[in-house]
């Protein structure tokens, strides 16, 4: 884990990405593995300490009520300087349709401690939001780079060309959210820009605390949970943004996280 320590964080609006501000979702479960990380929230600052450790699938099971299909990482791989892995397994869930996943698990190693150099070094921004009539922070921080901005650290230009020659289409330029603590999330929602395409990439890489993803069909009928760990690459593609709407639900409790986002539309 990189040297951990407090930071005050930017307050400028002007984040974009997720569309429509919602009801959080219901608390549901107990998170385990998180890098240790200090950050100042709102008012108070507070560290927050968890073990990393292993858990299973019936653990993640009783834990979360549902059932969960994303393979489970060791916590040995995400310490260290960050790589993109040499040999990843690619699985593609197909969902209703033509919208897709891909999700390739210990996709980046070393994802752990890049979580909390950028948690520390990233100038975060604050979104707010007309909701209801009132201007509301969005529960989270964001930061997201224009293709001629200086990147907070260079993996994330190595990860955008391995994308790029992975997928053969050219991924824009990445944005970056912070989940604090389980009270931060991302409400069901499409992507902005994306909502209206048929064929569309999100190449999102989970950076610490382990938390539910989630996805729905827009029509209504069954989702999909997934819970991708530090360091594994989840993609939605095809129709993903057209029919379907994802989200990172608040928990009771958890570390940090950060999710490092790539888009591509045809
Ligand atoms: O953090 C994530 O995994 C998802 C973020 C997201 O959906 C977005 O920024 O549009
Ligand atoms: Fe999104």
């Amino acid at each position: 884990m990189a040297s951990a320590r407090s930071r005050s964080l930017s307050r400028s609006a002007g984040s974009h990405g997720p569309d429509t501000p919602g009801a959080a979702p219901p608390s549901i479960g107990h998170h385990g593995a998180a890098p240790v990380i200090r950050v100042a929230r709102r008012s108070a600052t507070r560290a927050r300490r968890t073990t990393a450790g292993l858990l299973d699938t019936l653990d993640i099971e009783r834990m979360f009520g549902y059932c969960v299909s994303m393979p489970l990482q060791c916590s040995l791989l995400t310490s260290g300087d960050p790589a993109v892995s040499i040999n990843p397994t690619f699985s593609r869930i197909r969902l209703d349709g033509t919208p897709w996943v891909d999700v390739a698990p210990g996709w980046l190693r070393g994802a752990d401690d890049l979580c909390g150099t950028l948690a520390s070094e990233v100038p975060w921004r604050q979104g707010r939001r007309w909701m209801y009539e009132r201007m509301v922070d969005d529960p989270r921080l964001s930061r997201w780079y224009k293709a001629t901005e200086p990147l907070p650290h260079p993996i994330l230009a190595t990860i955008c060309s391995s994308l790029c020659a992975h997928y053969q289409v050219p991924f824009g330029s990445v944005g970056l959210n912070f989940y604090r603590d389980g009270d931060d999330s991302v409400a069901f929602h499409r992507d902005r820009e994306l909502r209206r395409l048929g064929n569309t990439l999100i190449a999102i890489v989970t950076l610490g605390a382990r938390r539910p993803f989630r996805l729905r069909p827009r029509g209504g009928g069954a989702g999909r949970t997934l819970l991708p760990a530090s360091g594994d690459l989840l993609v939605m593609g095809g129709r993903c943004q057209a029919d379907w709407e994802h989200a990172v639900p608040k928990v009771a409790s958890c570390g940090p996280r950060i999710s490092a986002s790539w888009r591509w539309a045809a």
